[in-house]
This record gives C-alpha cells, sequence and structure tokens, in this order.
C-alpha cells in the first residue's frame, strides 16, 4: 500500500460500498465508521484476461466495481466520496472457481473442494476521484474442508445458500460445517478483510469505532 504525503481529505464525507452483497454491506455496517454508508452498485464485467493472478484478479475488478460506480453519482456526490470495491475468488490448484452457474456446478465445485485446501482471494480497491488516489490491496485465506459424504452436498446445493457464493459456500452460513480449518482472516472468506479495509481507510484518515 503506497503512502503519500500533503493528501488532503478534508473534502470526503461519505464511503460509497460499490456492493450488491448483503455480506459486505454486514460487515462495513459492522465497523462503526466516521462517515455515513452510501450503498450503491453497478452492473460490472468480471471477465480477466487468462494469464492474470489470483491477486491481480481481484484487485482489478474490485477496481473496476469502485470505477463503475463512481460513475453513478452525481458530480458533487463523487467529489465527495471515497468508493470502495471489493471481489472475492476461489482458487484450487491454482484454477479460479468463481460462483456456481447451477445446481449441477455447485455440487460439482464442492466435490472438487471437499478433503483439500483451497485459498480465497479478496481485493479491496479505494478511489477517491476528486483526491485523484486509488490503493489497492488484497488477502488470502487457507481455507482446508473436511471430506464429504455425496448426499451431504447435494443437501447443501439444495439449501440454495451456495448459489451466489465464489466457491459455492458460505463459511458464514451452513457451509461453516464443511470447514475443518482455516489459516489468515476469516472476514476475508466471508468477502471484506475487515482488517485491511481499517487499514486502508485511515490512509484517508476515516477512521474505525
Ligand atoms: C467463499 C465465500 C464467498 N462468499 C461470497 C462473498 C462474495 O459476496 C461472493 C463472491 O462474489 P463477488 O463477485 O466478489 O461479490 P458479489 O457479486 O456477491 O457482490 P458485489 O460484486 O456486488 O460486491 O462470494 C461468501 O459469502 N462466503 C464464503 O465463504
Amino acid at each position: 500500500m503506497e503512502q503519500t504525503c500533503n493528501y488532503q481529505t478534508e473534502h470526503l464525507r461519505q464511503l460509497v460500498l460499490a456492493s450488491s452483497s448483503p455480506r459486505r454491506r454486514e460487515l462495513v455496517a459492522s465497523l462503526g465508521l466516521s462517515l455515513p454508508v452510501l450503498i450503491l452498485s453497478s452492473d460490472t464485467d468480471e471477465w480477466t484476461p487468462p494469464e492474470w493472478t489470483p491477486s491481480q484478479i481481484v484487485e482489478q475488478l474490485g477496481l473496476r466495481k469502485a470505477k463503475a460506480t463512481a460513475q453513478l453519482l452525481s458530480a458533487e456526490d463523487k467529489a465527495g466520496s471515497l468508493i470502495v470495491g471489493a471481489d472475492t475468488i476461489v482458487v484450487l490448484d491454482g484454477e479460479v472457481l468463481g460462483k456456481p452457474h447451477d445446481r449441477a456446478d455447485a455440487i460439482a465445485a464442492l466435490t472438487r473442494l471437499q478433503g483439500r485446501r483451497h485459498q480465497v482471494f479478496t481485493g479491496i480497491a479505494c478511489v477517491d476521484p476528486h483526491g485523484g488516489r486509488e490503493l489497492v490491496a488484497h488477502r488470502m485465506t487457507e481455507v482446508v474442508m473436511k471430506r464429504l459424504d455425496p448426499a451431504l452436498i447435494e443437501r447443501y446445493v439444495d439449501s440454495g445458500e451456495p448459489m451466489d457464493k465464489a466457491g459455492s459456500y458460505g463459511i458464514q452460513g451452513r457451509g461453516a460445517i464443511l470447514v475443518d480449518r482455516i489459516e489468515g482472516c476469516y472476514f476475508n472468506v466471508v468477502g471484506l478483510p475487515l482488517s485491511l479495509l481499517s487499514d486502508m481507510l485511515a490512509q484517508f484518515r476515516i477512521t474505525v469505532i
């Protein structure tokens, strides 16, 4: 994360969370920020070049979401906002597993993940259009899943929980019972590493608590 001297932050009067994710909304609300939070999301193309690394993917998609959402703001709002975008992916053996397209896809993803270790990457981008400053960073968490009975995988998928989640599971929900252990930030797996976010916000003199 780069540091900038002489950077002014007095113009920042609100944080815009560029996300449609209810998890990210709840996590930001839990922080008790010193600024009001506006939730706004845009349709962002999530295609990435095949040669991009996982960290590049999540950081650049977080940035893309933040910049696309900035375009939806009035000139006045844009000038007073810090816009935060985030992206989460699951990586197994170097291969990115996104959100499942359907039931069969979710079952296939969980069948591959069970009994194995994988990585969850979340990137965060903070964009201050008026101050002309952008920060991007990411965290990686290792997740080890239990060996899972195929019938349990089917029941879990039929609960509907996996369908809007990278890797087809949600560690914060019923998916908790699929996980043996993690190494790293738990909130990174849920989609917003709060410790990293608070460090990034501090660079914009936005305090937490
Ligand atoms: C692995 C895992 C992912 N997820 C979620 C976090 C993200 O919401 C989602 C990954 O998709 P994203 O594309 O990162 O986010 P999103 O489409 O839900 O929301 P937006 O782009 O509008 O911010 O997977 C969990 O909720 N729990 C988990 O354990």
